[in-house]
Parts: structure tokens; sequence; C-alpha cells
């Protein structure tokens, strides 16, 4: 049984250029415990799915259709009431620009001590007080006494990400969304937080949805990937096999370009070109002006997302 099922699901944006569609059909399920990684180049549709799962698309945005069903519930038919109550214990989302989950001009103890009273009603003072320093010293902040007395404005980039990641060690959601949850930090931080999200989904079970535009590191962290092409899935499987074969020949693009885990020196592969605009989409499969191993059809028909090798690809090559 999957914790989460989005069927479906097709989300645009109106803008001053006109209406278009950025998610299209999306068809994706996750596991209690399981934790996938969502990849693709800039401007993919990652964080569009992301926020459309919890509820937070921007007044300019519109779901086409779909669903999203979360413990029996479709999100996409609640109303703002009912989606704050999922939004915290149910699904959190540790947002790319994290300032935005941060209220300015409240002190971050403050901030963190109001999950900690979401998550248990009625803590004594002494225990919410332990529940956050432990939290804030997880995370790595330093001096986690005088961190929790700032505001939000005081603390740099890379602070700001670990505060809201201590929110999300306090709420302990059912599912956990982060969107690029490291970018600001080092990689030595990097890698204690990996290490503490897949403490969380071991000790407690949480699924997370970790997206990035870095399979490296998603590699480190995810059971599964799910590689994203103009607002589409392209693969969706096992990391490792999906790492060692890739099927789709954008995932072997990607993966190609990348030494750390093809092992390989020199010559590294990049794609050549760019995403095309969601304005102009190209006929057939949105890949293939790009695509090394382009055929007619794939000019001509968009291929849907199918079984195989026990993973799903969006591909003529495998229809
Ligand atoms: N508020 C918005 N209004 C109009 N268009 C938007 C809005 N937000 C996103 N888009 C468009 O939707 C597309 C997908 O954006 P999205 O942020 O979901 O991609 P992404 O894969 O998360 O990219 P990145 O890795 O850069 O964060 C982009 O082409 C973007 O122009």
């Amino acid at each position: 049984m999957s914790l989460l099922e989005v069927n479906d699901l097709s989300v645009g944006y109106k803008a001053l250029v006109g209406k278009f569609t950025v998610l299209h059909n999306i068809n994706f399920s996750l596991k209690e415990g399981e934790i996938v990684g969502i990849v693709g180049e800039s401007g993919s549709g990652k964080s569009t799915f992301g926020h459309a799962i919890i509820g937070l698309l921007p007044p300019n945005s519109f779901i086409e259709k779909g669903s999203i069903i979360f413990q029996g519930k479709d999100l996409v038919k609640l109303n703002e009431k009912e989606m704050t109550k999922v939004r915290g214990t149910g699904i959190f989302m540790i947002l790319q620009n994290p300032l935005n989950s941060l209220n300015p001009v409240k002190r971050i103890g403050d901030q963190l001590l109001e999950a900690v009273k979401v998550k248990k009603p009625g803590v004594d003072e002494k225990e919410a007080n332990e529940i956050i320093l432990n939290a804030v010293k997880d995370v790595r902040l330093p001096d986690p006494e005088e961190i929790i007395k700032k505001y939000p404005h005081q603390l740099s980039g890379g602070q700001i990400q670990r505060v809201v990641i201590a929110m999300a060690l306090i709420l302990r959601p059912k599912i956990l969304i982060a969107d690029e949850p490291t970018s600001a930090l080092d990689v030595t931080i990097q890698a204690q937080i990996v290490k503490l999200f897949k403490e969380l989904r071991d000790e407690e079970k949480i699924s997370i949805i970790f997206i990035s535009h870095d399979i490296s590191l998603v590699y480190a962290i995810a059971d599964r990937l799910v590689v994203m092409y103009s607002g589409r899935i392209m693969e969706d499987g096992n990391i490792e096999d999906v790492v060692k074969n890739p099927l789709h020949p954008y995932t072997q693009g990607l993966i190609s370009s990348i030494p750390t885990i093809t092992k390989r020196d020199g010559a590294l592969k990049a794609i050549e070109g760019s995403p095309p605009s969601f304005l102009v989409l190209p006929r057939g499969c949105k890949f293939n002006p790009r695509c090394d191993r382009v055929m007619e059809q794939c000019k001509m028909k968009e291929p849907e997302l199918v079984e195989v090798k026990g993973r799903k690809v969006r591909c003529w090559l495998y229809e």
C-alpha cells in the first residue's frame, strides 16, 4: 500500500506570455519509509511537483487535472483550512528558499517551539527546550543557545536551511519533501544532513522526496530515482538499477556527465542544447531535439511511461 498516490496530475501556470502546462500526466507513488530522489535540469518541474503535493502552488498556477491521495484523502480537493491540518506532521516541505518558511519577526527558538507544540500538544517548557536544543545540535548549528535567540535575518543562508531542517526533525512528518535542502551547505555538513535524513527514515519510517539537480548527492541517499524532463517523468526505478543501467537516453546523458558515479576520468559527455520552453514544446517526445538516438516516430508521437525491466521509462526504444 502506498502512502501517497499521484494520479494523472497536470499543473500549469498563467503568466504574461500566456497559459502553459508544466506538469504533464504525472503518475507517482511513494511507500512508507521510501526515499525517492527527483532529478532533472533546472525548469523541469521538480519544485512545482513538490509544491503541488503540499498545496503551496503560487496563485497564478492551476491544477488542470489529477488527484493526490494521502491517507485516503484527495489533497487536490481539500480547502486551505483542511490542508493546513495536513501540513506539518502529515507532509512537511523544506522549500528551496527556506527563508519563506520562517516568520521574519519571531525568534528562531519561538518558531521551533511552535513546531514542538504542534507535534506534542501540552508539552512542558523543560521538555520543549530539550527537544529544540537537540534538533538544533543535530543539524550542527553552532552555539545552539545563542542561535535560538536570534531572528531569521541575523542568520546566514546555510544556517536558515539548517533551522528549517531542525523544524522537520521536530515535526517528524509522514512525508518530508526536501527541495535542494543542502544547496547552501558545505560538503561536510551536507553529508551529516544526508545521514540525519537516513536516520529519520530508519527510526521513524518517514518517507522522503529528495529534490535535487545533483545526482551524486541523490545517489547517496535515495532508494529510487525519478528523472524529470519538461514536466514529464522520463524514468522511474530502483536507484542502483537506473544509475548502473540507465535506459532513457536523457538519463544516460545525465549520468554519463557525472565523474563520481561513472568513475571514468576525462571524456565526460554533456547533453548538448537546453530544455525547450513550455510555450513551444516540440511535437512527439519532448527530449527528441537533443536525443542522440532519435528516430522518426519520436518526432511524431509522445511515448507513454511504460513498465520495462521492473522500472518505468518514457521512450520509443522500449515500446
Ligand atoms: N510562479 C510561476 N509562474 C510562472 N511560471 C512558473 C512559476 N513557477 C515556475 N514556473 C515555470 O515552471 C517551470 C518549472 O519550474 P520549477 O521551479 O518547477 O522547475 P525545477 O525543476 O524545480 O527548477 P529548478 O531546479 O531551477 O528549481 C519553469 O519553466 C518555470 O518557468
